[in-house]
């Protein structure tokens, strides 16, 4: 394979697949035998109502909750068991819901922690102040000053920075204004575009997750409800789910 060859097939986006997945917090299973596959380039929406275990998938994804039954891989590859660092040379990418910055560095730092030496900082800053330019004006300012809606695009921010074949992202969309939601979905399909990056993205807010994603998934006490695309009448069957 050609340099080029090899960059462009790289650049694509990294296939999920999740087959009769189980795990879950001391005794008690939270996630129950969910299969679903993410194809190169695709996104699909994960929904449901609050405690159906959307978060706990995730994390079972990146080996941060354990893997009890069932297999994970990314492009055929298993997962389980691997660590941070081998996650990121795969090309997985996560944007958490719970407290993911440090409030009291900079920008700059907090985004300087998602890469592993300095030499890569500058193009990887040059690749997400296209997503969100604010961030280039404000590199000094402590993160923890940041607004919310501020907050999130710098939490997408840093995930986006590597690049990743497989962005897992948790609830990007929660208590932000319509205008900043906007963005962020700007901010995703562009992504998409211009590297093919697959993505997983856990949500509440249907009308986001129905702009940005393929297709959708509900997950109802740990498994999976039902699932289609994200066409036209969509919106009502998902919301037949969440109401109930
Ligand atoms: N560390 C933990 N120890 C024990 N139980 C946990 C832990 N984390 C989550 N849970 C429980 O697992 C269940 C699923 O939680 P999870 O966060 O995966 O749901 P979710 O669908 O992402 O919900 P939300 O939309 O509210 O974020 C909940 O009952 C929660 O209390």
């Amino acid at each position: 394979m050609s340099d080029a060859a090899r960059q462009s097939a790289d650049s694509r986006g990294g296939a999920l697949t999740l087959d009769g997945v189980t795990s879950g917090y001391g005794a008690v299973s939270i996630v129950k035998g969910v299969s679903l596959k993410v194809a190169p380039g695709e996104i699909v929406a994960l929904l449901g109502k609050n405690g159906m275990g959307k978060t706990t998938l995730l994390k079972t994804i990146l080996g941060m909750v354990g893997l009890r039954g069932g297999a994970i891989a990314v492009d055929g590859v298993s997962v389980a068991g691997l660590s941070p660092a081998k996650l990121v040379a795969l090309g997985v990418g996560y944007a958490p819901q719970e407290q993911p910055l440090f409030q009291d560095l900079s920008i700059r730092d907090n985004l300087r922690l998602a890469v592993s030496s300095d030499r890569l900082l500058p193009a990887a800053l040059e690749r997400v102040f296209g997503h969100f330019p604010f961030l280039a004006d404000r590199l000094a300012q402590r993160a923890g000053t940041l607004s919310g809606g501020e907050q999130k695009m710098l939490i997408l921010a840093r995930a986006l920075m590597l690049k990743p074949r497989l962005l897992l992202i948790d609830e990007i969309s929660e208590g932000l204004q319509p205008s900043v939601v906007d963005r962020i979905a700007a901010a995703l399909s562009a992504e998409r575009a211009a590297s093919g990056a697959t993505m997983l993205i856990v949500e509440q807010n249907l009308d986001f997750a129905l702009r940005v994603a393929d297709r959708w998934a509900v997950l109802k006490l740990g498994e999976i409800d039902d699932e289609g695309a994200t066409s036209p009448d969509a919106r009502e069957r998902i919301l037949r789910h969440l109401s109930v």
